[in-house]
């Protein structure tokens, strides 16, 4: 798939302008094969005009009637075959073929509803409105193009396939009103009516589904489904409530998708924080780090953005070069980004991680051992126990739902095999500065952090005594205008004993990187 990485999705461009010279060759094949035919049919003319003006003594002629024979068997064979002879085939296999050689990258049908669902997810978490959307305006500007009703209902289709009436009704809502502006129109009212109908009735309205069914059985009378549908509906009806006003259209958006703090979550992504109060922001601060024998001459600026858990931002950790060498490492092994299963412990795709990821060993360059290294400096943390480094890329609308970055109890096989024990800290590089949205956000926490480029951000993700810290679930919000590219750098406990004691009691926190410190001592 093209969409879960905007890396992808560039070479989409490379295929569209492929495909102009295909269709113009194929134009002029054909242009030049019609002008043949055309030439036969002048030829026929021509020829059957002087038999015209010979009369039925034509035929009488021996000569004569062997030509009219011999034009209307071999010469029409030749027409017939000329005919059939259209290019298409050709230049249709020429593509396909290098499609299949990958000289070209094609988006398939998962492509299309995949983007589909990314617009209706940015749609929900951002708020906006289905019209402005599709006349290509995203918070009072104009970024893209219009679509048509055509469009349109592509868009309500791929919503109706995942069972999401809520958007497939407002969508082909949508497309209808668009359809009366057009002219030629890009789709029949017909098929709009269908999905409209019935997805008005998985919202609870079947009398509305069951006028709008009459109509469309009106406007297409041979409809195969018509007929059928209308009288599902009154079935549904039973014959109650069928005078009076149609009710009203309520569309609801379904309220449990899986995600039970989603409304926090889409709120923060908008940017609505809870803003720290004034105590707390009385004790959020800047520092220089220089507590490293490297950091003596080159410290690294470090911002407190809050206390227990601590979260930190490290400013300017990574150059324009560095991030442009890291992201041509990864570029090439781009996968999909994959979620353990917490039941069988598998990797599997999920909509609700949206993005491409590779790992970056260090030994493939020195600029991925030197970050590495930086990391060690700029965290205090043993960095012998650490993952890969992970280069992520996100696609249209792509974003990683709330979660924990450390394995709970329960999934046991989580981080088995490394035998570094959990996750003790993250590192979140950010490699590029989204337009709009793509957000970090701790929706437990109330925090919202937007990316800003040659920036990392910084929590432990286990309390001093071990146990997983419950409040650092967090999220990347969609990207909703833009490129988003983070690295992650995972840091796991075995090995961190004296740079990351235990505390005395439970709650002990850092109260800045490196804290060592085994008391709780309230700042
Ligand atoms: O991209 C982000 O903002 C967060 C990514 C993240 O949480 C993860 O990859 O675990
Ligand atoms: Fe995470």
């Amino acid at each position: 798939d093209l969409f879960t990485a905007t890396a992808d999705l560039q070479h989409m461009l490379g295929a569209e302008k492929n495909i102009v010279p295909v269709i113009n060759d194929y134009i002029e094949a054909e242009q030049e094969r019609l002008e043949q035919l055309k030439k036969f049919a002048e030829e026929y003319n021509t020829r059957n005009a002087e038999a015209q003006e010979v009369g039925t003594e034509f035929v009488t002629n021996p000569i004569n009637a062997f030509l009219l024979i011999k034009r209307l068997t071999s010469e029409w064979r030749q027409v017939e075959e000329m005919m059939r002879n259209n290019h298409a085939h050709r230049f249709i296999k020429n593509i396909t073929v290098r499609r299949e050689e990958n000289e070209v990258k094609f988006p398939g049908e998962e492509d299309l509803s995949g983007a589909a669902i990314a617009l209706l997810r940015l749609q929900d978490v951002y708020k906006l409105d289905t019209h402005d959307l599709a006349n290509g305006m995203i918070r009072g500007e104009k970024v893209g193009h219009k679509l048509n009703a055509h469009d349109v209902f592509e868009v309500g289709r791929a919503a109706y396939n995942a069972k999401d009436y809520y958007h497939c009704l407002m969508w082909m809502q949508e497309a209808l009103n668009r359809l009366e502006n057009e002219n030629p129109q890009t789709i029949e009212e017909s098929e709009i009516l269908e999905y409209l109908a019935y997805s008005l009735y998985q919202q609870g309205n079947v009398r509305r589904a069951l006028t709008l069914t009459k109509k469309l059985a009106r406007i297409a009378p041979g409809h195969p489904r018509a007929r059928g549908n209308i009288k599902w509906y009154e079935d549904r009806l039973d014959g109650k409530e069928l005078q009076g006003d149609l009710p009203p259209v309520v569309n609801k958006r379904v309220e449990w998708d899986g995600i039970p703090e989603r409304d926090a979550y889409e709120s923060l992504c908008r940017g609505e924080e809870k803003k720290p109060t004034p105590e707390e922001q009385r004790k959020l601060y800047c520092y220089y780090k220089n507590d490293r024998p490297f950091l003596k001459i080159a410290p690294i600026k470090v911002e407190i953005i809050r206390h227990n858990p601590l979260a930190v931002l490290f400013k300017q950790v990574v150059s324009d070069r560095e991030i442009a060498v890291i992201q041509d490492l990864a570029r090439p092994k781009l996968k999909r980004a994959t979620v353990q299963n917490a039941v069988t412990g598998e990797l599997e795709h999920a909509s609700y991680r949206i993005s491409k990821s590779a790992w970056l060993k260090e030994m493939e360059s020195e600029v991925v051992a030197r970050v590495n290294r930086r990391i060690g400096d700029m965290t205090n943390l043993n960095q012998e126990t650490s993952e890969d480094l992970q280069i992520a890329n996100y696609g249209l609308g792509g974003h990683y739902d709330p979660h924990y970055d450390f394995a709970r109890k329960e999934e046991t096989n989580a981080f088995k095999t490394l035998g570094t024990g959990n996750r003790i800290a993250t590192v979140l590089f950010y490699m590029s500065q989204p337009d709009l949205g793509g957000a970090t956000v701790f929706n437990k926490l109330g925090i919202a952090f937007f990316p800003s480029v040659h920036d990392a951000l910084f929590w432990y993700n286990l309390k001093r005594n071990g146990d997983g810290d419950m409040r650092t679930r967090h999220a990347a919000c969609p990207v909703l205008l833009g490129v988003k590219w983070v690295s992650n750098k995972w840091i796991h406990e075995r090995g961190q004993e004296f740079t990351r004691p235990c505390g005395l009691d439970e709650d002990v926190y850092e109260r800045f990187v490196g804290d060592l410190s085994p008391m709780h001592r309230p700042i």
